[in-house]
């Protein structure tokens, strides 16, 4: 017991005082739960120091100390349904012996939870009777840090932690720069001494950017919201706190006292207090909730614990209070909790484990996603056994190594992920984490990967030959823009690379090739039959000679679509060409950028591709050159005024075809102008073309330079 109260002692320092915790929440409850197991056995051994009989952690000495004029206390837990059934039960009792609560109670068979019913408290109205059961305020538990606010004829003057309960730490500079704690009460009837307590938490979105900016300026993140709103708050240099995004929500109170120093109770409900509170300003606890009896505070209890996932901010339970203050004063206190609260957790959603390796997974598409092997962890109700690391960037971001224990959270239905890493953890020899150099697809693939400049996303370049990418290869490849190849859909594709009977373009061929068995093996397929297995083989055949351009869309390069293909393909004219073209030379084809040659570059290098081409030239795919003249547009270079209305086109659907065609449109003729186009009710600019001899043309002749046939 002596250990297990120095170990909790050292976590409470590591929470409470320094805001690094070192265990999860659920590990530390763990302790405390075994620790109070070994306390009820053994009545004798209590310490009057142990960690069950007091509240967090004594106080920092560089903050100036407070005493509270009323002592801040803890909440009793509980996380499983008899828990809450028990605690309903026992004040039910205690409220029974009191004479507070009466009816059927008295009747024992009846059961009297169910039975009993609070005297002259709400509901208020003179409707039915209300339903059985002790009236309790169920609200969000707060995933943050207590804090108390003192005003005196309605200013705030001082502001304080709640360090052991009985002493916290003096932060009034830090909370005034807060901008929902109003520094004067709203309303006229302030009472002469007001305390307010609540908690102060940062949201999960304004965490993530408070963490980035951390990054940014190479400070290390805070490991959860909770870390950082208690980290923000107990700054040194209120300056610092200014800029953290942290907010209030009130849900106590401690001294309330009028001019005469006498105590005041103004509301009779703890609702009411809430209400009372709401009316000067406070954002109180939203979501709160008015519930009669165990069976209503535990459907609470599943509808909050079903959507908490949508709140903007963490909560790790539920509260719930007995809603009559008289009740509650009956109630009374044990050594750290009020008997008249409970608080009902959820199961964690974060813990912490051990990342045991980093593995390195591959998508469809060639994206690199780094993955964490954890020793296996129950999180969010499931057992967890890896998580997403998301990117290099990630990684780096959040400074996670092989070896460190991390912090692992699963909300909701969202997938795992790796929070951070546990730094007064992390072994001396902890390997920063270096994406490969290679992709690492079993021993097949071996294709370098690349991290193209300005993204985030690292890629397998073996786009042809890459295991991972095979599939959505082939699918892209036989697409109605690529090789058009009727019968060919994703479900055989499907069947064909599983049972590795296709791994590239080139295999496609070879299925199809009438001196082989394809066409037979292609009708044994799931609803394939000898016809459209015959109709599958011929529509390959008839692709052996596609266009070049199609050829290259095929291929699936990335940020080459079909216009690109087709540019490069006039260009170029013959495959080898562009294999062996450049960055410099395909920057020569109009319309191709920096990021497009690199990309084909990129593509080309990868020894694997290229063995994916000679094999399909191998078995009979000769690309034919692109109808239209190599080299140029029918536009390039040509800048075309339109005037006037044309018969079939509107402006914008000539002004596109003249851009796609290479041209450029201009408002207003001069020298340089090729052509001026003339519809109805042309202008003046007709005029300025005869002065400068520009050619006028109508639509037809439009359309017949579009098409490349006439040229000057
Ligand atoms: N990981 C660690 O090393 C470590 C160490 C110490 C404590 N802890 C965590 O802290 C818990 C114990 O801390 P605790 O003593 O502050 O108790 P608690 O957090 O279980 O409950 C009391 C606190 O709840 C908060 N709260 C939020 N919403 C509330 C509401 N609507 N009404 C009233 N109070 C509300 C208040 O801050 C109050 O002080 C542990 O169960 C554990 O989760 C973790
Ligand atoms: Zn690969």
């Amino acid at each position: 017991m002596d250990a297990l109260r120095a170990d909790i002692e050292a976590h409470n320092r590591r929470y409470y005082v320094e805001d690094a915790p070192s265990i999860s929440d659920a590990q530390y409850d763990q302790l405390m739960a075994e620790l109070q197991a070994l306390e009820t056995a053994h009545p004798d051994w209590v310490t009057p120091d142990s960690p069950t009989q007091r509240v967090g952690a004594a106080p920092l000495d560089h903050f100036a100390s407070v005493t509270h004029a009323v002592r801040m206390l803890s909440l009793g837990n509980a996380f499983e349904t008899e828990d809450v059934v028990a605690f309903d039960e026992r004040i039910v009792a205690t409220l029974i012996e009191s004479g507070l609560l009466s009816g059927a109670a008295a009747d024992p068979d009846a059961g009297a939870a169910q039975a009993a019913h609070v005297q002259g408290t709400l509901p208020l109205s003179d409707g039915p009777a209300p339903p059985p059961g002790v009236a309790y305020v169920a609200e969000y538990k707060f995933d943050g840090l207590a804090v108390s606010l003192r005003y005196e004829q309605g200013r705030l003057v001082q502001a304080a932690t709640r360090g052991d309960g009985a002493q916290g730490e003096d932060i009034t500079v830090n909370i005034r720069t807060l901008r929902s704690v109003p520094l004067r009460l709203r309303g006229a009837d302030a009472p002469a001494v007001l305390e307010v307590r609540g908690e102060v938490l940062m949201t999960r979105a304004d965490f993530a950017r408070l963490n980035e900016a951390q990054v940014a300026r190479g400070d290390k993140p805070f490991v959860n919201p909770r870390n950082a709103a208690a980290g923000s708050l107990r700054q040194l240099d209120p300056r610092i706190t200014a800029t953290r995004p942290l907010r209030f929500y009130a849900y106590g109170w401690g001294l309330i006292q009028d001019a005469a120093g006498a105590p005041l109770q103004p509301r009779a409900s703890h609702s009411g207090m809430l209400d009372w509170l709401a009316g000067f300003g406070f954002a109180v606890s939203p979501g709160r909730a008015l519930c009669r009896g165990a069976s209503e505070l535990l459907r609470f209890y599943e509808t909050v614990g079903a959507s908490r996932a949508n709140l903007p901010y963490d909560i790790d339970g539920v509260v719930y209070k007995v809603d009559d203050l008289r009740a509650q004063e009956v109630l009374g206190f044990v050594a750290r909790a009020p008997r008249f609260a409970l608080a009902h957790k959820f199961p964690a959603q974060e813990e912490t484990t051990r990342l045991i390796g980093i593995d390195v997974q591959v998508g469809r598409t060639g994206a690199l996603t780094p993955v964490a092997r954890l020793q296996p962890v129950f999180v969010g109700g499931v057992t967890v056994t890896n998580a997403t690391l998301h990117n290099e960037d990630e990684i780096r971001r959040k400074d996670v190594r092989i070896g460190d224990t991390v912090v692992v959270r699963r909300a909701g239905d969202v997938i795992p992920e790796v929070v951070g890493p546990v730094l007064a953890l992390r072994p001396a020899d902890a390997p920063v984490f270096d994406l490969l150099a290679v992709c690492p697809v079993c021993p097949e693939c071996g294709s370098a990967v690349e991290r193209p400049e300005g993204e985030a996303i690292t890629r397998c370049t073996g786009g042809l030959f890459c295991p991972a990418q095979r599939k959505q290869t082939l699918w892209h490849a036989a697409s109605r823009k690529a090789l058009d190849i009727d019968g060919l859909g994703d479900k055989l594709i499907e069947q064909l690379v599983d049972n590795g009977k296709v791994h590239t373009l080139a295999d496609l061929y070879k299925l199809a090739d009438p001196s082989g068995g394809g066409e037979l093996e292609l009708s044994t397929y799931p609803r394939m039959g000898a016809k459209s297995a015959r109709n599958l083989v011929e529509a390959i055949n008839e692709r052996r000679s596609p266009p070049l351009s199609r050829l290259l869309y095929a291929l699936g390069i990335r940020h080459v679509g079909e216009t690109t293909a087709r540019d490069v393909a006039r260009h170029f004219g013959a495959i080898e060409a562009i294999m062996d073209a450049s960055e410099e030379d395909l920057l020569q084809v109009p319309d191709v950028g920096p990021v497009v040659a690199a990309s084909i570059r990129r593509f080309f290098a990868e020894a694997h591709n290229r063995e994916v081409i000679a094999d399909l030239r191998a078995v009979g795919v000769e690309p034919q050159a692109d109808a239209a003249p190599v080299g140029e547009k029918p536009l390039a270079g040509k800048t075309l005024v339109l005037t006037g209305t044309l018969p079939t086109l509107s402006r914008d659907e000539a002004t596109r075809r003249v851009l796609a065609a290479g041209g450029k449109v201009s408002g207003s003729v001069s020298r340089k102008t090729a052509w001026v186009v003339a519809g109805e009710e042309a202008g003046s600019k007709l005029a300025k073309a005869a002065e400068l001899g520009v050619p006028v043309i109508d639509e037809a002749g439009l359309l017949a330079l579009l098409d490349g046939v006439s040229r000057s």
